[in-house]
Parts: structure tokens; sequence; C-alpha cells
């Protein structure tokens, strides 16, 4: 190494030696210069007034010392509002500020009171020195009196003539021990009662928290306390909004008189306040997360909504972290005798936040949910077709363009499935809801009074069908939201006209635009209900406007926490009055269990024959075929039903047949429609026997 020429003349140490250097052989590190006494000193007072049991010591001290001053300004404040009528001007102003007017004269009228009666107690004053000094008078001459007399009877009793004093002077030594007695307490008196009164002046400060906000102990430790009145007070004055701050001060004591009485609601506590005249109840709405931290409550755990009463708005509080905690199973699973009622029932859907059963009657209503990808919509969804499955005149129209199996238990119970995602898909079900058209059409032709069945259309992650880019050989699109949108205005019409003939649209979508899910199809629906979403303006699109303006909030659910959460805007539900939603937290059937509830809803019906795609149908049909498709394995089929099938089938070739049409073809070949328990039926045995015998056999294939 000695031809290596050193660029430096003493190059700067490094911070790690390299290994292999013995530590003797290295030159004495070089000190560091002593520091600075008054530099040392400095930083020890600075670590030492700044340390955090400093800094709780100081704020014990000045929080107590705060308490002998809130203290003596309470008790000050009492006595001088004992004396005066400030107390109920105090009130009439609290009641002024809350505008309770009727509640402001009362006062009114007894600040009147008091002041008369003071009036006349002090004109009393008056003539009170005379009456003193008669009365003390009195008092003395009775005395004496009284003691002479004492005194006379004992000396005649005694026969001495000294016990006539001797009453008089029993009450002079009474007194002389008496101002013994006083005199040896005074000096403790005197030196101890100034510390008595300091403590019980701490003690009411103590007991009303008289101390600047900043010297209490951390509120983080009673996070979950109890909400009291005075806590939904304190909650309301630090909300920052100034009129209501100010009302608040102005009650004093008396801001409790803004609120309810604080009712137990399910897993926490409702309660209405009054604001005060000058506060809206939109400005406290759009504090929920100031006001929820000020309850000690998380943002979630609190509920704004605007009930009937005027400037009212109805707080619901959880207890703290009990909505993190799962509701139960759904009956649907645990009872397995459970039915269901289309017209008169209501579908055990899940909980509201008072921990009341959620039962929603879906009699002529079309369904909206909506909601953020994997919070829950198809299991919310699907939970309220799996009990209308229970009420066997039901039929299922279903088409799931997501299409992994999250239906597939409906395979046997849906008269049309369609599951998959692709373009292909989104055609198909656009022809089933347009085919629920033609049939919404063929019903409201139907003479008045006739009852129909009812037919639910459910289509999953309608967003793909709305976002669809295909168009039909006429070049309409399938998608989009125009007047030649196929999708876009099936909807519409079954929207318009299919409530009262009981064909109903059921639509889950996710993530809702305007562009994947247009407003006239947002409004069409009865019943809307929204999971977790994005944005407020999502919350519009789902609920509408009246349900967010009433404090409907889907968009500060907690994605990934609620799942299964739900805002519902409905008719078919209870809402308590006033309120323009309600939160629903759903009971979770899961996809084992969904297959469960479908057996046995299928044991409740004879076999459905599915219809996996729905036909074009330019095809030459073979009627007998295509019946003994649509009987399925069913043993006999209503003929109605059997028309009705056959037109879902191909409704060009079959959407205008009666039943002069079934029977013109079953004529003859020993499969004609028959009377069984008083009703038409076509038996699925007869028909095939039909089929096999018939000479030319050999155009006969089922589309099934
Ligand atoms: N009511 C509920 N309670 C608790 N968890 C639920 C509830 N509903 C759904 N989940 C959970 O959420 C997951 C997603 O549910 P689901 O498939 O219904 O959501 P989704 O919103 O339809 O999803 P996607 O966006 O994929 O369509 C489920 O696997 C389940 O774990």
């Amino acid at each position: 190494m000695s031809n290596v020429v050193r660029l430096f003349k003493d190059p700067p140490s490094s911070p790690e030696e390299p290994p292999g250097v013995a530590a003797a052989d290295l030159p004495p590190a070089q000190e560091a210069p002593p520091e600075r006494l008054w530099v040392r000193c400095s930083r020890a007072v600075r670590t030492a007034a700044t340390h955090e049991r400093t800094r709780t010591a100081g704020r014990a001290a000045v929080r107590h010392g705060m308490y002998v001053v809130g203290g003596t300004r309470i008790v000050t404040r009492r006595a001088w509002e004992g004396r005066t009528a400030a107390r109920y001007e105090r009130l009439l102003r609290a009641a002024e500020a809350a505008g309770q007017l009727d509640l402001a004269q009362e006062w009114e009228e007894r600040g009147q009171r008091f002041r008369e009666a003071r009036h006349r107690r002090r004109m009393d004053l008056l003539t009170a020195p005379v009456k003193l000094a008669k009365s003390a008078a009195a008092g003395l001459g009775l005395t004496v009196g009284g003691l002479l007399l004492l005194g006379i009877v004992l000396a005649v009793a005694n026969r001495n003539i000294a016990d006539l004093a001797a009453p008089t002077m029993a009450l002079i030594t009474l007194i002389r021990w008496a101002v013994f007695v006083a005199s040896v307490v005074w000096g403790p008196l005197v030196t101890f009662g100034p510390f008595a009164l300091l403590l019980a002046l701490w003690g009411v400060g103590r007991h009303q928290q008289a101390a600047p906000q900043w010297t209490l102990p951390d509120r983080g430790q009673d996070a979950g306390a109890p909400i009291t009145p005075s806590v939904v007070v304190t909650a309301l004055r630090d909300l920052g909004i100034a009129p209501l701050r100010n009302a608040i001060k102005e009650m004093g004591d008396a801001g409790a008189a803004m609120l309810s009485p604080i009712r137990i609601a399910g897993c926490g506590v409702e309660v209405d306040v009054t604001l005060p005249s000058g506060v809206s109840t939109n400005e406290v709405q759009n504090r929920r997360k100031k006001l929820a931290e000020n309850l000690t409550r998380h943002e979630h755990e609190v509920f704004i909504t605007i009930p009937e009463a005027a400037r009212t708005v109805r707080l619901w509080i959880a207890d703290s972290g009990a909505l993190d905690e799962p509701i139960g199973p759904s009956p649907l699973v645990t009872d397995e005798t459970l039915t269901a009622n289309y017209k008169t029932g209501r579908a055990p859907w899940g909980q509201d936040l008072r921990g009341d059963a959620a039962l929603i009657s879906l009699y002529q209503r079309h369904v909206l949910i909506t909601g953020l990808s994997n919070q829950g919509k198809t299991a919310a969804l699907r939970a309220l077709a799996l009990w209308l499955a229970l009420d066997r005149t039901v039929e299922f129209w279903l088409g799931d363009l997501k299409g992994v199996g999250d239906w597939a238990m409906f395979e046997g119970l849906a008269t049309v499935l369609i599951q998959g995602p692709t373009d292909e898909h989104v055609i198909q079900v656009t022809e089933m809801v347009e085919d629920g058209v033609k049939e919404m059409n063929r019903r409201l032709q139907a003479p008045p009074g006739t009852e129909f069945p009812p037919l639910i259309i459910i289509v999953d992650e309608a967003q793909v069908a709305f976002m669809c880019p295909a168009t039909d050989e006429d070049r309409r699109p399938y998608g989009g939201s125009k007047a030649t949108s196929r999708y876009f205005m099936a909807v519409r019409k079954i929207h318009n006209q299919g409530r009262a003939v009981n064909v109903i649209l059921w639509e889950g979508t996710q993530d809702p635009t305007d562009q994947n899910l247009p407003k006239l199809v947002r409004e069409g629906a009865h019943t809307r209900a929204s999971l977790v979403v994005g944005t407020e303006s999502q919350s519009r699109m789902a609920l509408g406007d009246k349900a967010v303006n009433g404090g409907a909030a889907p968009h500060l659910l907690r994605q990934g926490l609620d799942k299964g959460t739900l805002v519902v805007a409905s008719d078919g539900i209870q809402i308590p009055a006033g309120q323009a939603s309600i939160t629903v937290r759903t009971h979770y059937i899961d996809t084992d269990e969904a297959a469960e509830v479908a057996e046995r809803a299928k044991a409740l019906r004879d076999g459905v024959t599915i219809l996996h795609t729905i036909d074009s149908g330019d095809e030459d049909r073979d009627p007998l075929a295509d019946i003994a498709g649509v009987i399925g394995d069913a043993p006999r089929v209503l003929t109605q039903d059997v028309l009705k099938r056959l037109a879902t089938l191909n409704e060009d070739a079959y959407g205008g047949w009666s039943f002069i049409d079934l029977k013109r073809v079953l004529d003859g070949t020993g499969a004609e429609p028959y009377k069984s328990d008083g009703r038409m039926v076509v038996a699925r045995d007869r028909v095939h026997r039909a089929l096999a015998n018939r000479p030319d056999d050999d155009s006969a294939s089922t589309s099934a």
C-alpha cells in the first residue's frame, strides 16, 4: 500500500472505524467541550417543565384552585338568586332563547309574584323595630315574672326565703357558662372556619366541574360514558354553533329544558332536542362528527334525524361499541316452518337501531338496492327474494349480471335464471325485462277484477346492463339511458305500470352514478335502500333528496365495517313518525343457508321449468314439444301457467295464446286439458305419451 498517494492530509474520521483496528491503536477521541452550566440548567428546567407528569400536576393544581373559585361563584350566585329575582330572570331568558313562549310567560308571572311578596316583606320591616322592642319588653317581663313566680313557689315549698332568687340565679349561671363555652370555641372557630369554608366551596366547584376544560382530566377516560342530560347539553354547547352556544349559556342550569326525557332505544338511547330559535336542524346534522366526539362516541354511533316537531332534532346515541356486535341469524334460517305471503306478509329483513325487528312489505313495490361493492347488496336483495319464495304463488325471473353463483340456489325456483356478466347476458336480461313488459301489457288488458299472480323480475348488478355498449340489428342500444335504450325503456315501462298488475322489478346496483343508474330509474322504485356509498351525492341518488334532507346518510356508514347495514326509504317498512328513512342492520344469510331456504321453497312448489335463456323465437315452433318443455317435471300444471310459460318462452309465437289455442293443439292427442281439484290442468305424462306416439316425431325437441 506504500504506493498509494493520500489525497487528504488529515482525512476526516469516519463514524465507523474499519473492522480489525484495535481500540488501543486509535488516537484518544477528542473530548467534546463541556457544556456551559446555564445551558444544562435551562435544558433540565425545560425538560422538567414540559414533562407529562409536571403538566398533569400543574393541571391538577390549577383545576383544584379553580374549583374553589368556581364554587365561590356558584355559591354567590345561588345566594344572590335566593334573595333577588335573578333566578326568574334567567329562566325567563332561557325559555325565550329556546322559543318556549308559554314557559317564558309562566316564569315572568312567577317573578312578578316574587317581587310583590318581597315588597310586602320590606314594608313590614319598617314597622319591625317598634314591634321588636315591644315583644322584647313583653318577653323580658314574662321571663322575670315567671322566674319570680317560680322562686315564690320554691320559697314557700322549702320554707326558705333565700330560694326566692334561686331560679333567677340559675339562669344567670347558665348565661355565664354559655359565654364561657363560646369564648373557648371562638378561637379554633376563627382559625379553622375559613378552611372549612374553602373546603365547602371547593366541594361545590368540584361537583359542578367548575374549572376550565383544559384543566379537567382527559375525556378519553370516560369514552362510552352514560348519556345524561348535562352530557348532551354540554355536547351541544361545544358544537361550534354560536347561537346555540349563547342560548345554552343564557339558560345556564336550565339547558336541559331543551331535551325530552332520554329514552332507552335498543342498544342505545334516544333524545329529542328542541333547538333555540336561530339554530337550524341541518346545522346540527352537519356537525355529526363533532357531536359524536363531544358525546365520547364514534361518528357512526350517533344518528341525527328530524322528527315531526318543528325545530327539533332526534339524536340516537349507541352504547359504545354496541353497533359492532353482530345481530342474530335470520328467522328464515332458524324457523323452518316459516312461510310468506306476498300481499299481507312482511319480510324479516333485520333489526333497526332500536333493536326492533325490521319487517318490510314487498307488496306491489319496485325495489332498488345500491351500495359500494362487496358490502352485502346481493345478500340483502337475496334475503328478500328467499322470503318471498316461501309464497308459492310468486314467480321469479332472475338475471344476475355478475354470475358467480350468488343466485345459483334459485335454479329450480325461478322460471328464468340468467347468470353471467357478458353482453350476451345483458341482451338476455333485457329481453327478459321486455317480456315482463309484454306480460304487464297482457295483464293490463285483462277484464277488471282479474287477480294476477305476482311476477318478480330481479336484475342484480343492473349497472352492467346500463353500461352495456351492445346494439341490436336495428342499431338500438341495450344499455344507456336514451329513449331508444332497450333495457332502460323496459325498466321505465314496468316502473310506470307494473305495480297494479303485480309485475314487479327489483334491481341491485353498485356504486351509483348518473350513467349507471339513470335518474328516472332511481325515482321509479318504491322501496329504496342503500348500503354504504362514497359521497352524499350518491346517497341522494340512492335514496332521493327527501330522505337525505331528513337525515339519511348512507355515505357516513363505514365501508367494510357496516356490511349489511342499510338505510331504507320505503312506505313498506315502519319508519318513526316524521323521519324519512330508517337504518336497518340486515340478517346475513350466507350462500349455504340461502341454498337450504331455497330447497324449502322448492319443496313448497311443483317442479318449475327453468328457461336459462330467452329464445329469440324466429324459428318454426313445435307447440306440443314446447308444452312438454314448459311443463318440466311437474306431474301436472295449470293451463293458465302453461300459457304463461309458453308466452315467456316465445312471446311472438305464444304471446297471444288463450286457453282455446292450447286446447286446439292438445285436442285429439290424448293429452287434452282436464279438471283436477276443480281447476283445468295439463298432465306431463299424457303430453309425453302424445309426443312419443306422434307419427311425425322427427321435429320434436324441447327448448328448455
Ligand atoms: N348482513 C350482513 N352482515 C354481515 N356481513 C355481511 C352481510 N351481508 C353481506 N355481508 C358480507 O359481505 C360480503 C359481500 O356480500 P355480497 O356479495 O352480498 O356483497 P355485494 O355488495 O353484493 O358485492 P358485489 O359488489 O360483489 O356485488 C359477504 O361475503 C359477507 O361476508
